[in-house]
């Protein structure tokens, strides 16, 4: 196995804040010792609710903030001894991006390749090839400002890969974008990833976004990990599927949990009003089981799997809903 293309290890930040009028100066521990570790050619999630600690991490893993403690090594640089090469190694895109309105997209391009030290002539056919890459073809000479909110971002993108880095860091990529236009990014994303093998670690705070676009995730919370894995690990982790059936009425119910638990075994089961209520480890194939089962001894009027969603993984994790601090 290839040696992990960032490494952290015990990673925290305390941000120093200065009292207002006599109150005393107080500190914020934003990122509290976390460990991260990623593969090379990984898309990964890096979500959390908003003040979690995501931007702050990722500023620290750019290099654009010193951290209070830990180590971390980017593209086999250290972060602390070697915070150019670190630097050369990796795109950043910045949530609110980077492009002047009133400049011309492909000088933009040419422009922040020049700051890497690539010859005009080698940055503008990248730049083309890139912008083509992200169907942006035919925006070379339009004006930042005139672009659509979902070409402006992927523009972003094609500024923190000109330079071919090894690692993008993209924080809150898809933020002001319509539902189309978000999930036209992830394509491009995953298509970044595929043509050039480019490690991507994104910050969100979307868990569709996190669940659609990610291999793996990590979770962060008041500027601590509390989840890693697959979106697939994370919702298992979180005690499995949960088979709905209504019945005719609540005595009804109650049989037919019974019925339940004497087909499929032992699993939690609830019983609430009309409807029952279990959860199991694969509910995909108890459902058919479960029907085949029950035949026509029941009277079952609706059937439905709910699986769960990061969003239960959260509350579970940290007894809140990420749905709750979004709003
Ligand atoms: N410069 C700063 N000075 C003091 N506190 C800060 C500073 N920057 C961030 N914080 C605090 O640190 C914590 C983590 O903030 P951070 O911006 O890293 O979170 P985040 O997960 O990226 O949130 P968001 O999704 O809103 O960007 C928050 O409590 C925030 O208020």
């Amino acid at each position: 196995m290839s040696a992990p293309i960032i490494e952290a290890r015990g990673l925290r930040k305390t941000y120093k804040v200065r009292g207002r009028g006599k109150e005393s100066p107080r500190t914020v521990e934003a990122v509290k010792g976390v460990d991260i570790t990623i593969d090379a050619g990984e898309i990964v999630g890096f979500l959390g609710p908003n003040g979690a600690g995501k931007t702050t991490t990722l500023r620290m893993l750019t290099t654009l903030l010193d951290p209070s403690g830990g180590t971390a090594t980017v593209n086999g640089h250290d972060l602390a001894k070697d915070p150019v090469s670190v630097r050369r190694s990796i795109g950043y895109v910045a949530q609110m991006g980077t492009t002047d309105p009133s400049a011309v997209a492909g000088e933009e391009l040419v422009d922040q390749a020049r700051l890497y030290g690539i010859d005009r002539k080698v940055a503008a056919d990248r730049g083309k090839a890139l912008l083509s890459g992200l169907d942006l073809d035919g925006i070379w000479e339009r004006k930042c400002g005139t672009l659509s909110g979902g070409q402006r971002r992927r523009l972003d993108i094609a500024m923190g890969l000109i330079h071919e880095p090894r690692i993008v860091f993209l924080d809150e990529p898809s933020t002001g974008l319509d539902p189309q236009s978000r999930a036209n990014l992830w394509d491009h994303i995953r298509r970044v990833r595929d043509d050039f093998a480019t490690t991507v670690f994104i910050t969100t705070h979307y868990m569709d976004e996190a669940d659609a676009l990610s291999d793996r995730l990590l979770v962060i919370d008041h500027g601590e990990i509390v989840g890693k894995g697959t979106a697939e690990e994370l919702k298992r982790s979180v005690g499995g599927d949960q088979v709905l059936l209504t019945s005719t009425s609540a005595d009804a119910a109650h049989a037919l949990a019974s019925a339940a638990a004497a087909i499929l075994g032992d699993h939690p089961t609830e019983v609430d009003g009309d409807v029952v209520r279990l959860t199991v480890p694969d509910g995909a194939s108890a459902l058919p089981r479960l029907l085949r089962g029950l035949g026509d001894s029941h009277d079952v009027e609706g059937v439905a799997v709910r699986r769960p969603t990061l969003d239960d993984v959260f509350l579970t994790m940290t007894g809140r809903s990420l749905r709750d601090e979004e709003e």
